[in-house]
């Protein structure tokens, strides 16, 4: 299932959730991901900013990825409660989610402060995983492919490499529903991503990964991560038991 020469990653994203007794989650993983798996695809777990440092400590030595839910695009300055890339990176982190829809919808981030955010990221050496997806209104509306292609060229910044970026599906009605879009469809967008990417930021480009997410559990997994331009999950709900993600990584066994 690796297309284009790309390493699949399956990445977890615990959100709000998650006190010190979480760690254990994330030992299991380690402990129970096999060297044969671990050799041939990414595992990222992006805890809340509160546990980023003791996940670092517990998976030192491991294949297995630390990232960040979210970041502030400036380096430093007077923004009470924000934490910047370089805060991140000093933890440990490797990734940082990027304009996820929770925070789109929660805490208005528009498509120009994605970009920003994708930048700072850069800047301090993460590598940004930018979501992007539509509504249930707009897919209904036949305007899907249009909206995810928007925020994806005003979200993507220039010179973008697999080194800095990567791009997560999600479309806003699958997460955490239990719904997913039909496989025809997921696909749809994936190679309409593809393209853009391809397009949009030259040869290097062509290494970036597509992640789907929404609603990925082990029962769906398989056919999911064997589409085309499908290059791994994003994961949610499942990736807070170790066993429900380590099922959804072993679609790549
Ligand atoms: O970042 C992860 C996504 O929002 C998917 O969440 P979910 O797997 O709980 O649907």
């Amino acid at each position: 299932m690796t297309q284009g020469g790309r390493r699949p990653l399956v990445a977890g994203n615990w959100k709000m959730n998650g006190t010190r007794s979480s760690i254990a989650v994330v030992e299991q993983i380690r402990e129970n991901l096999s060297p044969d798996l671990a050799a041939r695809i990414d595992v990222l777990i992006c805890p809340p900013s509160t546990l980023i440092g003791s996940c670092v400590a517990a998976t030192y030595g491991s294949s297995i990825a630390i990232g960040g839910q979210n970041l502030h695009a400036r380096t430093s300055g007077a923004f009470t409660g924000s934490i910047s890339a370089e805060m991140l990176a000093d933890l440990g982190a490797k990734y940082v989610i990027v304009g996820h829809s929770e925070r789109r919808a929660y805490h208005h981030e528009t498509d120009d402060g994605v970009h920003a955010k994708a930048l700072g990221a850069r800047r301090a050496g993460l590598c940004g995983i930018i979501c992007v997806g539509e509504t249930i209104e707009e897919r209904e509306q036949g305007r899907a492919l249009d909206i995810v292609r928007a925020q994806l060229a005003i979200g993507l910044p220039k010179g973008a490499t697999a080194a800095d970026t990567v791009i997560a599906y999600e479309p806003v009605w699958a997460i955490g529903s239990g719904r997913t879009p039909t496989p025809r469809d997921i696909a749809e967008v994936h190679a309409s991503l593809r393209e853009m990417l391809d397009k949009l930021a030259g040869d290097e480009a062509r290494k970036i990964r597509i992640l789907y997410g929404g609603s990925v559990k082990p029962s769906n997994a398989r056919e999911i991560l064997s589409l085309d331009n499908v290059d791994g999950a994003l994961v949610g709900g499942a990736s807070l038991v170790a066993e429900d993600f380590l099922g959804i990584c072993a679609a790549y066994a």
